[in-house]
Protein backbone atom coordinates (compact mmCIF):
# COMPACT_ATOMS: atom_id res chain seq x y z
CA UNK A 1 0.00 0.00 0.00
CA UNK A 2 1.42 3.32 -0.75
CA UNK A 3 1.63 6.25 1.32
CA UNK A 4 -0.63 9.39 0.61
CA UNK A 5 2.91 11.25 -0.24
CA UNK A 6 4.19 8.07 -2.75
CA UNK A 7 0.70 8.35 -4.47
CA UNK A 8 2.09 12.01 -6.00
CA UNK A 9 4.66 9.92 -7.49
CA UNK A 10 3.74 9.45 -11.35
CA UNK A 11 5.12 7.93 -14.35
CA UNK A 12 5.11 10.62 -17.57
CA UNK A 13 2.25 8.66 -18.83
CA UNK A 14 0.35 8.45 -15.60
CA UNK A 15 0.89 12.19 -16.07
CA UNK A 16 0.15 12.88 -19.11
CA UNK A 17 -3.37 11.07 -18.79
CA UNK A 18 -3.93 13.57 -15.57
CA UNK A 19 -3.23 16.58 -17.27
CA UNK A 20 -6.40 17.57 -18.11
CA UNK A 21 -7.50 17.53 -14.55
CA UNK A 22 -4.89 19.80 -13.06
CA UNK A 23 -5.88 22.65 -11.65
CA UNK A 24 -4.91 25.80 -13.81
CA UNK A 25 -2.31 27.54 -13.43
CA UNK A 26 0.01 24.55 -13.30
CA UNK A 27 3.53 25.52 -11.87
CA UNK A 28 6.55 23.06 -13.20
CA UNK A 29 9.64 23.16 -12.10
CA UNK A 30 12.60 20.61 -12.22
CA UNK A 31 15.85 19.73 -10.57
CA UNK A 32 17.88 17.18 -8.96
CA UNK A 33 17.26 18.10 -4.99
CA UNK A 34 19.87 15.57 -4.79
CA UNK A 35 20.33 16.46 -0.86
CA UNK A 36 17.34 18.28 0.28
CA UNK A 37 18.03 21.37 2.12
CA UNK A 38 16.22 25.09 3.11
CA UNK A 39 17.23 26.69 0.12
CA UNK A 40 15.08 24.11 -1.83
CA UNK A 41 12.05 23.63 0.45
CA UNK A 42 11.87 27.52 0.23
CA UNK A 43 11.89 28.15 -3.49
CA UNK A 44 9.38 25.12 -4.10
CA UNK A 45 6.59 26.57 -1.43
CA UNK A 46 7.26 29.76 -3.32
CA UNK A 47 6.51 28.40 -6.65
CA UNK A 48 3.38 26.65 -5.45
CA UNK A 49 2.08 29.82 -4.65
CA UNK A 50 2.64 31.18 -8.26
CA UNK A 51 -0.16 28.84 -9.20
CA UNK A 52 -2.54 26.54 -8.58
CA UNK A 53 -0.41 22.88 -8.40
CA UNK A 54 3.09 22.40 -8.62
CA UNK A 55 5.02 19.36 -10.82
CA UNK A 56 8.29 18.64 -10.04
CA UNK A 57 10.63 17.03 -12.69
CA UNK A 58 13.32 15.21 -10.75
CA UNK A 59 16.74 13.95 -12.82
CA UNK A 60 16.71 10.49 -13.28
CA UNK A 61 20.16 9.06 -11.45
CA UNK A 62 21.59 8.53 -15.34
CA UNK A 63 20.67 11.88 -16.22
CA UNK A 64 22.46 13.18 -13.40
CA UNK A 65 25.61 11.62 -14.18
CA UNK A 66 25.44 13.93 -17.31
CA UNK A 67 25.11 16.78 -15.88
CA UNK A 68 29.10 17.44 -14.41
CA UNK A 69 28.07 17.25 -10.53
CA UNK A 70 30.68 14.88 -9.84
CA UNK A 71 31.42 11.02 -10.00
CA UNK A 72 30.30 10.36 -7.26
CA UNK A 73 26.49 12.02 -8.04
CA UNK A 74 23.79 11.57 -7.39
CA UNK A 75 24.50 10.53 -3.99
CA UNK A 76 20.83 9.64 -3.65
CA UNK A 77 19.33 7.54 -6.35
CA UNK A 78 15.98 8.72 -7.99
CA UNK A 79 13.24 6.54 -6.24
CA UNK A 80 14.62 8.28 -2.65
CA UNK A 81 14.89 12.21 -3.81
CA UNK A 82 11.61 11.95 -5.54
CA UNK A 83 10.07 10.44 -1.82
CA UNK A 84 11.64 13.20 -0.60
CA UNK A 85 9.92 16.29 -2.83
CA UNK A 86 6.56 14.03 -2.90
CA UNK A 87 6.94 14.79 1.27
CA UNK A 88 6.53 18.20 0.62
CA UNK A 89 3.07 19.73 1.39
CA UNK A 90 3.70 22.02 -1.37
CA UNK A 91 4.26 19.71 -4.25
CA UNK A 92 1.39 17.95 -5.49
CA UNK A 93 3.08 15.66 -8.58
CA UNK A 94 6.67 14.57 -8.92
CA UNK A 95 7.64 12.89 -12.41
CA UNK A 96 10.86 11.32 -13.14
CA UNK A 97 12.98 12.73 -16.52
CA UNK A 98 15.56 11.06 -17.96
CA UNK A 99 17.33 13.72 -20.29
CA UNK A 100 19.41 16.10 -20.35
CA UNK A 101 17.01 18.83 -19.73
CA UNK A 102 13.44 18.85 -19.07
CA UNK A 103 12.29 20.14 -22.75
CA UNK A 104 10.72 17.40 -23.91
CA UNK A 105 8.63 16.42 -20.44
CA UNK A 106 8.03 20.53 -20.75
CA UNK A 107 6.49 20.04 -24.36
CA UNK A 108 4.21 17.38 -22.99
CA UNK A 109 3.16 18.96 -20.00
CA UNK A 110 2.82 22.52 -21.60
CA UNK A 111 2.60 24.10 -18.15
CA UNK A 112 1.39 27.46 -17.55
CA UNK A 113 4.45 28.57 -15.56
CA UNK A 114 8.29 27.46 -15.24
CA UNK A 115 9.91 28.26 -12.19
CA UNK A 116 13.64 28.07 -11.54
CA UNK A 117 15.75 29.31 -8.47
CA UNK A 118 17.57 32.47 -8.96
CA UNK A 119 20.81 29.91 -10.16
CA UNK A 120 19.23 30.30 -13.90
CA UNK A 121 18.83 33.01 -16.18
CA UNK A 122 15.31 31.98 -18.27
CA UNK A 123 16.06 33.97 -20.86
CA UNK A 124 19.30 31.04 -21.35
CA UNK A 125 16.89 28.28 -21.36
CA UNK A 126 15.45 26.62 -23.91
CA UNK A 127 12.26 25.10 -22.77
CA UNK A 128 11.65 29.09 -20.91
CA UNK A 129 11.25 30.03 -24.41
CA UNK A 130 8.71 27.10 -24.97
CA UNK A 131 6.63 27.79 -22.10
CA UNK A 132 6.73 31.19 -23.26
CA UNK A 133 5.69 30.52 -26.71
CA UNK A 134 2.35 29.25 -25.65
CA UNK A 135 1.68 32.27 -23.44
CA UNK A 136 3.10 30.77 -20.65
CA UNK A 137 5.42 32.57 -18.51
CA UNK A 138 9.03 31.70 -16.98
CA UNK A 139 10.35 32.87 -13.65
CA UNK A 140 12.92 32.20 -11.09
CA UNK A 141 12.66 33.01 -7.58
CA UNK A 142 15.60 34.75 -5.92
CA UNK A 143 17.71 32.86 -3.23
CA UNK A 144 16.26 33.70 0.30
CA UNK A 145 18.79 31.02 1.54
CA UNK A 146 22.23 30.54 0.38
CA UNK A 147 22.63 26.48 0.46
CA UNK A 148 24.00 23.93 -2.41
CA UNK A 149 24.17 20.68 -1.70
CA UNK A 150 27.66 20.64 -3.25
CA UNK A 151 28.58 22.91 -0.29
CA UNK A 152 26.66 20.69 2.01
CA UNK A 153 29.13 17.71 1.06
CA UNK A 154 32.33 19.95 0.91
CA UNK A 155 31.46 20.71 4.38
CA UNK A 156 30.89 17.26 5.10
CA UNK A 157 33.98 15.54 3.41
CA UNK A 158 36.11 18.62 4.83
CA UNK A 159 39.38 16.75 6.95
CA UNK A 160 38.58 17.67 10.97
CA UNK A 161 41.03 19.34 12.73
N1 LIG B 1 19.61 27.95 -2.09
C1 LIG B 1 18.64 27.87 -2.99
N2 LIG B 1 17.59 28.71 -2.95
C2 LIG B 1 16.60 28.63 -3.88
N3 LIG B 1 16.54 27.73 -4.87
C3 LIG B 1 17.56 26.86 -4.98
C4 LIG B 1 18.66 26.89 -4.05
N4 LIG B 1 19.52 25.91 -4.40
C5 LIG B 1 19.00 25.32 -5.50
N5 LIG B 1 17.83 25.88 -5.85
C6 LIG B 1 16.96 25.47 -6.95
O1 LIG B 1 16.56 24.15 -6.66
C7 LIG B 1 16.48 23.38 -7.85
C8 LIG B 1 17.36 22.16 -7.70
O2 LIG B 1 18.68 22.62 -7.61
P1 LIG B 1 19.93 21.70 -7.33
O3 LIG B 1 19.50 20.30 -7.11
O4 LIG B 1 20.94 21.96 -8.40
O5 LIG B 1 20.43 22.29 -5.95
P2 LIG B 1 21.88 22.57 -5.42
O6 LIG B 1 21.79 22.48 -3.96
O7 LIG B 1 22.40 23.83 -6.04
O8 LIG B 1 22.69 21.31 -5.97
P3 LIG B 1 24.20 21.19 -6.46
O9 LIG B 1 25.05 21.84 -5.42
O10 LIG B 1 24.34 19.72 -6.52
O11 LIG B 1 24.25 21.84 -7.82
C9 LIG B 1 16.92 24.31 -9.00
O12 LIG B 1 15.77 24.81 -9.65
C10 LIG B 1 17.66 25.43 -8.28
O13 LIG B 1 17.53 26.65 -8.99
O1 LIG C 1 19.16 20.66 -9.95
P1 LIG C 1 19.59 21.47 -11.12
O2 LIG C 1 21.06 21.33 -11.44
O3 LIG C 1 19.13 22.89 -11.10
O4 LIG C 1 18.75 20.79 -12.30
C1 LIG C 1 19.08 20.88 -13.63
O5 LIG C 1 18.37 21.95 -14.21
C2 LIG C 1 18.63 22.10 -15.60
C3 LIG C 1 17.89 23.39 -15.99
O6 LIG C 1 16.50 23.19 -15.87
C4 LIG C 1 18.24 23.93 -17.32
O7 LIG C 1 17.56 23.28 -18.35
C5 LIG C 1 18.22 20.84 -16.36
O8 LIG C 1 18.55 20.95 -17.72
C6 LIG C 1 18.91 19.62 -15.75
O9 LIG C 1 18.45 18.41 -16.34
C7 LIG C 1 18.65 19.57 -14.25
O10 LIG C 1 17.26 19.33 -14.00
Amino acid sequence: MLTHFEQKILTREQLAVKRPTLSAPVVFTNGVFDILHRGHVSYLAQARTLGACLVVGVNSDASVRLLGKGEDRPINHEADRMALIAALACVDWVVCFDEFTPFTLVNALRPDILVKGGDYDMDALPEAKLVRGWGGQALTIPFEFQRSTSALLRKVRAPSG
